[in-house]
């Protein structure tokens, strides 16, 4: 596998990416989500700095994959605002004031994300190659030979170099789930979103999906925003760990200091059931 990827690290361990320097990327400010009288999300604060890998863990329905949904835009909060790269995702500023976000500015403010899904959600019609440069073409306007090098820099990042002409039901799941981050990553998004991306494969494919998004996580600058069960993965690759409860961050730190002296009960509580 090589290790050019969406922005490549140079030689003295600075960032290549001049928008990657540790200022604030992403910013929940009081934000609250209910599902009829269900409040999953409860005012809640917390900001990821550029460049940082950042695991959401939590008992199931703490609220970890609606913060990804509103980050893609595919619920709206009911209260407070969500800020990405310095832009209000849920709003825009029109004379002076704050406004519901349009259709316009979302889609703007929503390029600098990927996300990658549980279930692969690849076009089935589409070959591997094709899937990997759909969205470069059509919604970046980048040119067709340009976005097919892209995407063959990509598919030799995630192993998958010989599969580029085969269509997604030709490929195991986890090479499916390989050619969503490459997919995702075409897009050079400054921030890559994972939903408990190997929840749905068979278990011996997970290694090797886990080893490509390490591989990512270590040789590339992108911020990583992740929810996952697999706690030596987040372990591996986390900066900061959030831990959620009934909607809030109830405790928060290095994997070191969560993992091994985790100070609240009920991450205690969690991590003994999980790990
Ligand atoms: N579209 C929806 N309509 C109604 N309730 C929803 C909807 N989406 C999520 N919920 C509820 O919101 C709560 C939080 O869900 P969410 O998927 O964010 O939790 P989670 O922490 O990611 O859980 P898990 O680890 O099981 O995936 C759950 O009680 C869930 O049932």
């Amino acid at each position: 596998m090589s290790a050019d990827s969406n922005h490549p690290k140079d030689h003295a361990g600075e960032t290549a990416n001049p928008a990657v320097d540790g200022t604030e990327l992403i910013r929940f400010d009081h934000v609250t989500k209910r599902f009829g009288t269900n409040t999953v999300l409860d005012s809640l604060d917390f900001t990821v700095s550029s460049g940082k890998h950042v695991t959401l863990i939590g008992p199931s329905g703490s609220g970890k994959t609606t913060i990804l949904r509103l980050l893609m835009t595919l619920l709206k909060p009911d209260e407070g605002t969500i800020k990405v790269g310095g832009e209000y995702l849920t709003h825009e500023e029109k004379g002076g004031k704050l406004v519901p976000a349009g259709e316009k500015h979302i889609r703007e403010v929503r390029k600098n994300i990927g996300m990658v899904f549980q279930q692969f959600n690849l076009f089935p019609n589409m070959k591997v190659l094709r899937n990997i440069t759909e969205a470069p073409v059509h919604v970046l306007g980048m040119e067709k030979d340009a976005a097919e090098e892209r995407a063959r820099e990509l598919l030799d990042l995630v192993g998958l170099t010989e599969h580029l002409d085969k269509y997604p039901t030709q490929l195991s799941g986890g090479q499916q789930q390989r050619v969503a981050i490459a997919r995702a990553l075409a897009m050079r998004p400054q921030v890559l979103l994972l939903d408990e991306v190997t929840s749905a494969l068979d278990p011996e494919l997970v290694a090797g999906v886990l080893d490509v998004l390490r591989d990512i996580a270590h040789t590339t600058d992108i911020t990583m925003l992740c929810v996952t069960h697999e706690m030596n993965f987040a372990r591996d690759i986390s900066d900061d760990v959030l831990m959620f409860d009934a909607g809030r961050v109830i405790e928060s730190g290095s994997p070191e200091k969560i993992f091994t002296e985790p100070e609240h009960e009920r991450t205690r509580e969690f991590l003994s059931a999980v790990l």
